[in-house]
């Protein structure tokens, strides 16, 4: 369990601001951090990483006070129990894949989770590769292995996937969800992808001016007339069969085909290979025409 109350005075463009958090984070979960650009997002990550010293407050971890004003206490970021991913990570150029892990890692501690990460990020043909001759998104992978090396148990991470193509951003997202559930790790992310947030996070913070406005499941902050599980995504009627009670329509939403009931008003509506987007409820998926 993480308990944080943060203050601190920033200095905007326009005047200072004060920010103003209080939240708890339980192990296992999955945190984004959400808010317009300047809101203290960054602030927010660098304060519990001990890069930014609050004004004011408390911040535990398990048990452990990393920051608190009042006892004067703060833990500088390499005693506190955390991996990294910053918009402006520093890797080291001239060293090698293998390299930049090796020099993450404790002395004395095993070297198996260089190969373990590696692996589970991609990267074990580039282990020789340096990296400067590695793509962003490569680098990105490289970035989020390093942060791993310590084993932390708090993994915090500040746009990590801003600056990638979509496709590398999607299997990045694949990564980042199997690291967080592999290893047990409570996460942080700050990102402005909503569906990188709904994607990934099971809780949000959504923070304007310093302050958090709304807190709460991606899906009900983000989609909020919607329920709780519903998905929209689009396929193509298959085929639609006659059964006791109507008709269904078979709709392929790769790699799957789901049945659809068609409502008796609908009948005459849908035809074998039209566009649809599903709404998918866990258990009444419905369908509506795309129109060209
Ligand atoms: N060390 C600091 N001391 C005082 N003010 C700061 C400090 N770092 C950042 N600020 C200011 O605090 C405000 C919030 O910055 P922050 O980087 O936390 O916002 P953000 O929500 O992450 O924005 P973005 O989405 O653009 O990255 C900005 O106006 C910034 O200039």
């Amino acid at each position: 369990m993480i308990n944080c109350v943060l203050h601190k005075q920033l200095h905007a463009a326009n005047g200072d601001m004060q920010l103003h958090v209080s939240f708890k984070l339980a192990p296992g979960d999955f945190i984004s951090i959400y808010g317009p650009s300047g809101a203290g997002k960054t602030s927010i990550i660098r304060m519990l990483a001990g890069f930014l010293k609050p004004d004011d407050g408390e911040i535990h971890f398990e048990g452990e006070t990393w920051f608190s004003h009042h006892q004067k206490i703060h833990l500088a970021p390499q005693k506190r129990n955390i991996g990294f991913v910053f918009q402006d990570y520093a890797l080291f150029p001239n060293m090698t894949v293998r390299e930049n892990l090796l020099f993450a890692l404790q002395k004395n501690e095993p070297v198996d989770i260089i190969a373990e990460l590696m692996q589970v990020t991609g990267l074990e043909q580039l282990s020789n590769r340096q990296v400067q001759a590695l793509s962003g998104g490569q680098k990105q992978r490289l970035a989020l292995a390093r942060a791993l090396v310590r084993k932390p148990k708090l993994l915090l991470l500040d746009e990590p996937l801003s600056a990638v193509d979509n496709a590398m951003r999607e299997s990045l997202q694949t990564i980042l969800k199997d690291i967080h559930i592999r290893y047990n790790l409570t996460t942080v992310l700050v990102s402005h992808d909503i569906s990188e947030i709904i994607k990934l996070a099971n809780r949000t913070l959504v923070i304007e001016n310093g302050i958090i406005i709304k807190e709460g499941n991606p899906a009900d902050i983000f989609f909020p007339e919607k329920p709780h599980n519903q998905l929209l995504v689009n396929g193509q009627i298959t085929e639609i069969v006659k059964t006791e009670n109507g008709q269904m329509a078979s709709v392929l939403l790769p790699p799957q085909i789901i049945k659809v009931e068609l409502a008796e008003n609908e009948v005459d509506h849908f035809q074998k290979g039209d566009l649809v987007q599903v709404s998918h409820q866990k258990f009444n998926p419905t369908i509506k025409k795309i129109e060209p």
